[in-house]
């Protein structure tokens, strides 16, 4: 079957799954191969539960030439069709990548677009090479715009990725320590995300940019299809004011505040302003969007327990969000401040240093509790009180008895230490 027929009886269904578990009435399922599954081995289960079609890519699964849709490679075929479908829709696409906060400005540039379009964007992050085909086939020609999530994690997926969904606008959030054993070093990062500049250069598309990024203004050039933003001088106005805990700042001559915490989610907030204003949002609106936007999943929340304050960032770390984050813990107006801090991921030959420089940073700027725990935390040289655990059960077994009262707490760490298991004990 061609990709347009396949795109037909695409559009009969409800949607697409990959996944039995979660299908519903009327999808096309699509068995995809995975690290624990083939999804050829679900393909009958998925029609049984209410899939109208399966696309498969094994013969010997095939019942019936009516609900099989045989392939010779599922994900292939899901990634075109996807490309088929953008193609389809006459909306412009805004793509966005980046070491930190992607996901947030996603979210912030959907808030700020929602209050006047109708807009749709990738669902938490699913932003890889099935989740950026699983976004564009979520959208409908309905849509004013749609906003791509692109995740990276070595050089040639950004410039794959906008290949599958062939996006008009983009951003890059900055440049950061992420991913750096795939990447290759900050060098390598900087070029594996500036393949959506590669990209938007030689298609014409315009580049949102932060004026005041050196790093980026150096990778856009001198292209100049771009929208700037910054304090002064830049296309919008925007300008940070204090992140005491949340981020505030000035938009033209009024200032908004923000359900943010940390000065990083400045640029996070900025690059949706600036979008909001490119595409004739209200200014009102902008700044509603931006306040109603409150960050969920782990990701730079606030919360009070019992008399402590916390900030909980445990849904991932890097030696740049790391540093971003305790430096806004330094600034903090608090008096009794502790850290639990979980091991970096995905740092390959860099681990040791990197986590060497976390220490180092801690033991010379900041004077309240550290609590360490991770293999890499663990073999670093410390002084003084740092304390630092191999693993999990050992941190818990000593913060156990441990009494925190009037305390700010930053907990952060990489997703596979699931540091946000510490709020059990406090
Ligand atoms: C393939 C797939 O989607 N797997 C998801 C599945 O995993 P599971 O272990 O259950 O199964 P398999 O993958 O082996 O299964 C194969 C298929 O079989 C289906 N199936 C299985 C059992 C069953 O009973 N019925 C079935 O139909 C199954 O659904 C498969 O289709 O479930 C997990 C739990 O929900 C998912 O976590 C898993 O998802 C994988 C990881 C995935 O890639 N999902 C994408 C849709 C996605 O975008 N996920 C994002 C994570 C994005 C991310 O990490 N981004 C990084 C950069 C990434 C760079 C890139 N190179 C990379 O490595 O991906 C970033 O830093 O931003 C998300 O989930 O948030
Ligand atoms: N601009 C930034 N600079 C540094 N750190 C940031 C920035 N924005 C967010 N972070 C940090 O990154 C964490 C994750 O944010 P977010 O999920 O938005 O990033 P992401 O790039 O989408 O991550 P992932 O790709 O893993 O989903 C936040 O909780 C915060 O600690
Ligand atoms: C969760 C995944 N997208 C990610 O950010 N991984 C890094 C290595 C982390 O968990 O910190």
């Amino acid at each position: 079957m061609n990709n347009e027929d396949l795109h037909h009886k695409f559009l009969e269904c409800s949607g697409v799954s990959t996944d039995t578990r979660k299908i519903e009435p009327n999808n096309m399922y699509f068995a995809l191969k995975g690290d624990n599954f083939d999804g050829n081995a679900f393909a009958k289960q998925a029609l049984e539960a209410g899939a109208t079609y399966a696309v498969v890519d094994d013969a010997s699964i095939v019942l019936d030439k009516e609900r099989y849709i045989l392939v010779d490679d599922v994900l292939q075929r899901l990634q075109e069709l996807a490309n088929h479908h953008r193609h389809s829709l006459n909306i412009p696409i805004i793509a966005l990548t980046g070491s930190n906060g992607k996901t947030t400005t996603k979210e912030l540039i959907h808030a700020v677009l929602s209050t006047t379009y109708t807009v749709g964007a990738t669902k938490g992050n699913l932003n890889n090479h099935i989740g950026v085909p699983l976004t564009l086939l979520s959208f409908d020609s309905n849509l004013d715009y749609g906003i791509v999530e692109m995740g990276a994690n070595h050089q040639k997926e950004i410039e794959f990725l906008c290949s599958i969904a062939v996006p008009n606008f983009g951003v890059i959030t900055n440049f950061g320590k992420a991913h750096m054993e795939g990447f290759g070093g900050i060098e390598g990062i900087i070029k594996g995300k500036s393949e959506l500049y590669d990209y938007l250069k030689s298609h014409n598309g315009l580049a949102f940019i932060n004026s005041e990024d050196p790093k980026q203004m150096e990778q856009l050039g001198s292209y100049g299809n771009r929208y700037t933003f910054g304090p002064k001088g830049a296309d919008t106005q925007v300008a940070f004011s204090h992140a005491n805990p949340f981020v505030t700042g000035t938009y033209n001559q009024t200032e908004f505040s923000s359900q943010l915490i940390g000065g990083y989610n400045f640029t996070n907030i900025a690059i949706a302003i600036s979008i909001g204003e490119y595409f004739d949002v209200p200014e009102s609106s902008i700044i509603k969007g931006i306040e109603s936007y409150t960050p969920t999943n782990n990701r730079s929340q606030i919360m009070d327990k019992g008399s402590n304050h916390i900030i909980l960032d445990a849904y991932n770390a890097n030696p740049t969000s790391m540093k971003a984050a305790l430096h806004n813990l330094f600034q903090l107006e608090a008096s009794h401040k502790v850290v639990f801090l979980g091991d970096m991921f995905e740092l390959g030959d860099y681990a040791k240093e990197e986590h060497q420089a976390i220490v180092n940073l801690l033991e010379s700027e900041f004077d309240g509790t550290i609590f360490l725990a991770g293999e890499n935390f663990y073999d670093t040289e410390r002084q003084g009180n740092t304390k630092a655990f191999k693993t999990f059960e050992d941190l818990k077994n000593e913060i156990n008895d441990i009494e925190f009262e009037n305390a700010t707490i930053l907990i952060k760490g990489s997703r596979g230490m699931a540091l946000e298991r510490v709020l059990d004990f406090i």
